[in-house]
């Protein structure tokens, strides 16, 4: 199958030929996915798959260091620090590689036998990490939050109700943007249930209670290289290839394309109830991507799967439809049970992924009226979803990690609920087993039966989640691998540049760029993402007072107000998205035409998700990284990845004067927030934070290109977490 790949497709030029004039080219779109031969394992006993995905490309073991996207995790933290927490670092940035102009090759180095999963003593047992350092949180901004929302820039008539409802302009949107053998597919859209908002306080005081793991140290027991680990690893293709365990009807097919995401395998090809293929044609699915196909018998099966596949390529329907099969083989609900079991447990970092996961479950369990999903996160009322629970007790729960330890904790009967678990699903399994999450997780692990099936799904796999995933994971799980060895985690299809300016450059370059995409593309989408909450809060109140539409989601807004600008994104066209990484990860907005990346992604996982929430389903997409020249040395970590260095266009006089004027309207509270959070933000970067003099010149330059002469002051305990008392070029009061 060739899904047409067009890199010079005429609707996504014009913008990057007037911002960025030179042709852009992308290479490499044509691979095959390899038979990968395989062969005794070193002790004879058992065939070993070569290795293919995140550990060979990474090679190194790196330390986890991405924040809590999840920021309402991470707001209030701050007053909870302890202050020796502040001395954690991120470790292992790469080394600065400022030579951009060309086109960056995948250095791959192979991954030592023993890298993986070394514990000997199998099982789900026997937890334990290498010892490392990790991450601050970010966010330094003490104003109260606040409860009125206000809608940036003036109100837009969304491009996607013209005409048609949005549901059928969706199918024929998607229709019409990359394949025409299944039939359209329904908009994941529509919140799950009525919301009270409960101010998002539950994730955090997870995450509070976390901190202990983000500021401790642990030690590996086993780290030997031992490669008796017992994971069996395949590439997509080679499961098909090389298994001779799939029924011929259940094997899955793959076209031989690079970008390829679909498979020639239909789901009615795959053992799966007739009640649940009803609701996928429903669905508008007929062909399964290949993350799908290869992952379906194999999970059918009853094996864990660690499942690594590009975004935006059906993951989350990759794990919904076996779990969906785990409860209809289970007998039926006893109407007299008191407290029927929660039989699927799946796990999401962030409210929006979780609301998603439950809307896409329900899709597909049209036809299954017995089924019932639940969804329980952050920023609702505790004792709202208790109610829930118990006038609908679902067979099917999805959760945000703090508030499912909630429940655990203070829930009656929810306890005994989840001893009925038989299958547990951590979406965005990377994010969830790194610091930040882990101890939850592991909490929440303890509180389900061992004997279970597990499922983790991600986009990105680093090393250090394949070292550890046994705490979830049985020993025999497959790891199976859908991006092919020798490509990016990343999709060719979607352009990817730096735009390297200083920051007193950046507000009106970030203006010109989207006023031209805009100029360029009436059906407009974007998604700004920036570091922080309060950096989001400020681009949003600028970018506003520049009359762009624009909508802002991060952890200062209430749950409801995510949950409807979230819809309201997901539907709509002509329209600026200005978010925090609570978007980062697992959002499904169809059609976004550009992503841009104001400042350091968190780290080279966190990069690529962001730019995941465009090209999704094999859609073309644009991406734009934003960084001050000192920042560059994030390159290195994304030196396998095809991002082009494009030349700052020229700023004329009046697009500066209009940029002051505007940031001279925003609110002063935005902009000292802002300075602090973005002060906290840096001074958890390795790279940028150990200096801590030049930290503050920076964060000085900052405070000038918000257009203020003096920086704003910061409270006394505040700089005293942060380490940064009596650093010179900071006020306190
Ligand atoms: N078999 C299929 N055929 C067509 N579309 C599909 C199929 N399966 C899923 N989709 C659609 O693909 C889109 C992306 O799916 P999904 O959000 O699950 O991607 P993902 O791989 O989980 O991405 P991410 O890594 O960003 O979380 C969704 O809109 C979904 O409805």
């Amino acid at each position: 199958m060739n899904i047409g790949l067009s890199v010079n497709a005429p609707r996504s030029i014009p913008i990057f030929s007037r911002i960025f004039p030179f042709k852009l080219k992308h290479l490499g779109f044509a691979y095959q996915f390899s038979t990968h031969s395989f062969r005794p394992g070193p002790t004879g006993s058992r065939p070993e798959f070569s290795r293919t995905g995140a550990g060979r490309e990474r090679g190194e073991v790196r330390a986890s260091k991405s924040l809590i996207e999840d920021e309402a995790e991470l707001s209030d933290w701050v007053s909870d620090l302890r202050t020796n927490s502040f001395g954690a670092r991120v470790t292992n940035e790469g080394e600065s590689d400022s030579d951009m102009g060309r086109r960056y090759k995948s250095k791959r180095v192979p991954v030592r036998d023993g890298d993986i999963g070394s514990n000997r003593s199998g099982g789900r047992e026997g937890f334990s990490v290498k010892r490392r350092r990790e991450g601050d949180s970010d966010e330094f901004a003490e104003p109260p939050r606040r409860r009125t929302e206000s809608r940036s820039g003036p109100p837009r008539k969304s491009h996607g109700t013209v005409g048609l409802p949005n549901e059928k302009r969706g199918r024929r949107e998607r229709d019409s943007g990359f394949k025409r053998d299944y039939k359209g597919v329904r908009g994941k859209r529509g919140s799950i249930e009525d919301e009270e908002v409960g101010g998002g306080e539950d994730d955090r005081k997870g995450l509070m209670r976390n901190l202990g793991g983000l500021s401790t140290e642990e030690e590996s027991d086993d780290d030997d290289g031992d490669n008796d680990n017992g994971v069996f690893e395949k590439n997509a293709l080679s499961s098909i290839g090389l298994e001779k365990e799939f029924d011929v009807k259940d094997r899955p097919s793959f076209s031989a394309n690079s970008d390829s995401f679909m498979s020639e395998t239909r789901f009615d090809q795959c053992s799966l109830s007739p009640l649940s293929l009803k609701g996928i044609k429903d669905a508008g699915y007929e062909k399964m991507t290949v993350v799908q196909a290869a992952t379906l018998p194999v999970i059918l099966k009853g094996k864990d799967v660690l499942a690594k596949a590009k975004t935006g390529t059906g993951k989350t329907v990759a794990f919904l439809l076996p779990s969906i099969e785990v409860v209809v083989k289970s007998p039926p609900l006893d109407r007299d049970q008191k407290r029927p079991p929660i039989l699927i447990l799946v796990i999401c970092p962030t409210r929006e992924l979780a609301t998603q996961a439950a809307t896409e479950a329900k899709t597909l369990l049209k036809y299954h009226p017995s089924i019932g999903v639940q969804v329980v996160i952050g920023g609702v009322r505790i004792a709202l979803e208790q109610k829930r629970m118990q006038a609908n007790p679902c067979q099917i729960l999805v959760a945000t990690p703090g508030r499912l330890k909630d429940h655990i904790e203070n829930t009656a009967g929810f306890a005994t609920k989840l001893m009925g678990v038989k299958a547990l699903v951590l979406d965005e399994a990377d994010r969830l087993l790194d610091m930040g999450f882990r101890k939850d997780i592991e909490k929440i692990i303890a509180a389900i039966p061992k004997q279970r099936q597990t499922l983790l799904f991600s986009a990105t796999v680093p090393e250090e989640v394949r070292q550890i995933c046994h705490v979830a994971l049985k020993r025999d799980h497959e790891f199976i691998n859908t991006v092919e060895e020798g490509t990016e985690d990343t999709h060719s299809k979607v352009r990817q540049m730096l735009l390297a300016a200083p920051l007193d450059k950046q507000f009106p370059l970030l203006y010109v760029t989207l006023k031209d995409h805009i100029a360029d593309d009436p059906d407009y989408k974007v998604i700004v993402f920036c570091t922080t909450a309060r950096v989001t809060g400020l681009v949003a109140g600028l970018l506003g007072e520049l009359n762009l539409n624009i909508r802002e989601i991060h952890s200062r807004k209430a749950q409801t107000y995510r949950t409807r600008v979230s819809d309201e994104f997901r539907k709509s066209k002509g329209l600026i998205l200005v978010t925090s990484d609570v978007s980062a990860r697992g959002v499904d907005y169809p059609d976004v035409t550009l992503v841009i990346q104001v400042g350091l992604p968190a780290s080279r996982e966190q990069y690529i998700h962001r730019l995941g929430r465009t090209g999704r389903i094999g859609k073309e997409g644009q991406g734009i990284l934003l960084l001050a020249p000192w920042e560059e040395f994030f390159l290195s970590t994304v030196k396998d990845l095809p991002i082009t260095k494009a030349p700052v266009p020229s700023l004329d006089p009046d697009t500066k004067k209009k940029v002051e004027r505007a940031l001279s309207q925003v609110d002063m509270n935005s902009k000292q927030a802002a300075y602090q959070a973005w002060l906290g933000y840096y001074n958890s970067q390795k790279k940028v934070g150990n200096d801590k003099c030049r930290l503050v010149e920076l964060a000085n330059e900052f405070s000038r290109s918000m257009g203020l002469d003096t920086p704003p002051a910061i409270p006394k305990l505040v700089l005293g977490k942060m380490g940064l008392r009596n650093i010179p070029g900071l006020r306190s009061k």
